[in-house]
């Protein structure tokens, strides 16, 4: 089963992940996280601190992306795993539209072209629902963390993004008010996964 958390930067998905190691610590759940922490993954890191074309950048999050399907995700699938992931494919839809809007005429359709027939649709994304302007605070606040988008504009045009591609599938998205104190949030999640049917799926 494969579970995704997505979200602007500082809406608190690695405060939920970390809550969810605890809340969860009787379950085998496999935590992982895009960019990764491969090589591939470092090259990323790399290039969003050296601000590098666009293109390349949406590029390497893609390799990074596969490299991620191949190591972690495929096989803990196979193992028929819980798997919560901090960050996925839809980060690059909600973020990439927006870095390559100047480049490409309908960036969402080429991010989507670029994705189809590799990458493995998660079963469940819970969307942490942040305003942006409460996420450049907090973001502040945490000093010691450079950020990729300190600009509240392009955050939201990203947020925005996230929200329409959760209307366009709504099965799969659950929306949280990030506003809500970290615990609430931690225990609502946990409480969702729990509930989650875990059936044996056939994964390529
Ligand atoms: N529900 C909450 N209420 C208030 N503050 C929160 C909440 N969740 C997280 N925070 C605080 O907001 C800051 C950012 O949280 P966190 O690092 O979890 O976000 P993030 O989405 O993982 O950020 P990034 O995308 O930049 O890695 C941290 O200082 C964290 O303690
Ligand atoms: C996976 C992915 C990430 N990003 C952006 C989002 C953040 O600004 C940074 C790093 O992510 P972190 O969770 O804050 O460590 O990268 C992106 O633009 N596209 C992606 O696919």
């Amino acid at each position: 089963m494969l579970i995704t958390i997505e979200g602007i930067d500082g809406s608190g998905k690695s405060s939920l992940l970390n809550g969810l190691k605890e809340e969860l610590s009787d379950l085998d759940v496999i935590y992982t996280r895009e960019p990764g922490s491969t090589w591939i993954g470092e090259q990323v890191r790399r290039g969003i601190a050296e601000n590098i074309d666009p293109v390349a950048e949406a590029l390497l999050f893609c390799a990074d992306h596969a490299a991620h399907l191949g190591e972690v995700i495929r096989p803990s699938l196979k193992d028929n795993k819980i798997i919560i992931s901090d960050r996925y494919t839809d980060s690059r839809f909600a973020y990439q539209a927006v870095t390559l809007k100047k480049i490409l005429p309908e960036p969402m359709k080429w991010l989507k072209e670029v994705h189809e027939g590799w990458t493995i649709k998660p079963d469940r994304t819970f969307l942490l629902v942040l305003p942006v302007e409460e996420a450049l605070i907090r973001l502040k606040k945490d000093r010691d963390k450079p950020e990729h988008f300190e600009c509240g504009n392009v955050l939201e045009e990203v947020l925005n993004n996230y929200l329409e591609i959760a209307e366009t599938d709504p099965e799969r998205f659950i929306l949280i008010d990030a506003l809500k104190n970290k615990e609430e949030i931690i225990k609502f999640v946990a409480d969702c996964i729990r509930q989650m049917p875990h059936k044996q799926k056939k994964y390529l």
